[in-house]
């Protein structure tokens, strides 16, 4: 990481490693042409969220998906999206080694059947029906991703990443040493715990902007805020404070997933709104700030750009972005052909503004 000073001696620019996004919804149709510019703007690669309707469970599907993505890049825009497969009941080991030999898809998605937005066609018994594909996975090098919440209606909701550590990923790491996986989102000091506890070059763990900066008053400030809803749900301060300390503390086994999930906002503002936060264009600034207050703005390259690549077993990047410390206003929406998408502290003042230098 470069500093910039002014002749006072304050740093008013960081240039760092152009980031990865290792957690990133993109969905299709319109919407494509509206976020995927805003992803490409900032971030070189990402893995891309195979939960759409229907999800991408072969890698065929994988392939075309990619093909409209990389369709809706504005010209003179390089952006490498990494495709993942949606894990079901059904998956079969010859679907993994498809998958890798095909050099377009990089990891497989777990989502616990019912967990969260389109996860209807996910795992409904990860032991009994999917021990031969993890098997495949681990002979294939090939990491799972894991939306890591029960879905049992009778746990309390703040506490499902916790039972799901106890209940499903402690027994996976025992049977699976040599599983690559990756905990999404994590929202809890409960998390943190786990990826620590192990090994580093097997589980990791994506943080996103919204987990790090706000805590679960957020969603009630001032009455109810549907665009700070989404899930894994917001957690108490304490949590927040054990997934910022571990992220700023410089450990390798975190790192940039912005889980930017957006919703049409009617579909956000209703009687049964949709999780999901649109932070794309603002998470690189989030993050910024994030570090910035633990007074380890040092430590933001490695958590943005090479760990992520690192565990994966992919190159770093070798192009820059620049970080100035000027206020800008995030825009209060983006509008396409279906409505629009507000994204994450829409109208706000951020202070740092990303670049290409
Ligand atoms: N995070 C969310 O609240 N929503 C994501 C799904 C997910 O990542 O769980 C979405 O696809 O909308
Ligand atoms: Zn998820
Ligand atoms: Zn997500």
């Amino acid at each position: 990481m470069l500093g910039v000073s002014s002749p006072l001696g304050v740093r008013m620019a960081i240039s760092i490693t152009q980031p990865d996004d290792w957690h990133l919804h993109l969905r299709d149709g319109d919407l494509l042409n509206v976020v995927v510019p805003h992803s490409a703007q900032h971030f070189r690669r990402a893995i891309i969220m195979p939960n759409l309707k229907p999800p991408i469970i072969t890698t065929s599907a994988a392939v075309s998906y990619r093909e409209s993505i990389l369709k809706a890049l504005p010209a003179h825009s390089y952006f490498d999206p990494l495709m993942t497969l949606y894990l079901t009941d059904n998956t079969s080991p010859t679907q993994i080694k498809l998958a890798r030999e095909s050099g377009v898809v990089f990891a497989v998605k777990l989502y616990p059947a019912g967990a969260t937005t389109n996860s209807q066609d996910g795992v409904t018994d990860l032991f009994g029906n999917c021990l031969p594909v993890l098997e495949e996975m681990i002979k294939q090098n090939m990491p799972l991703l894991v939306h890591g919440e029960v879905t049992n209606p009778e746990v309390d909701v703040f506490d499902r990443e916790k039972v799901f550590i106890d209940q499903v990923l402690k027994p996976l790491v025992n049977k699976l040493p040599q599983l690559k996986v990756v905990m999404e989102h994590i929202t809890t000091s409960d998390a943190v715990k786990f990826v620590e506890s192990l090994n580093e070059g097997s589980v990791a763990a994506t943080v996103t902007p919204q987990h790090l900066l706000l805590n679960r008053n957020a969603i009630f400030q001032g009455g109810l805020q549907p665009h700070s809803y989404c899930l894994p749900v917001l957690k108490r301060e304490i949590h927040r404070q054990a997934i910022s300390s571990a992220v700023t503390s410089g450990s390798k086994r975190f790192f940039l997933g912005t889980d930017s999930a957006p919703h049409e906002r009617r579909r956000k503002e209703c009687s049964c709104g949709c999780a999901g936060i649109y932070n794309a264009p603002v998470a690189l600034s989030l993050y910024a700030k994030v570090f910035e207050e633990a007074g380890a703005l040092d430590k933001l390259e490695a958590f943005t750009s090479f760990n992520g690549p690192d565990f994966y077993g992919l190159p770093r990047n070798s192009t820059k972005i620049q970080l100035s410390k000027a206020p800008w206003k995030v825009p209060e929406s983006f509008s396409y052909s279906e409505g629009e998408i507000i994204p994450m502290f829409a109208g706000q003042t951020l202070d740092w503004l990303p670049s290409f230098a």
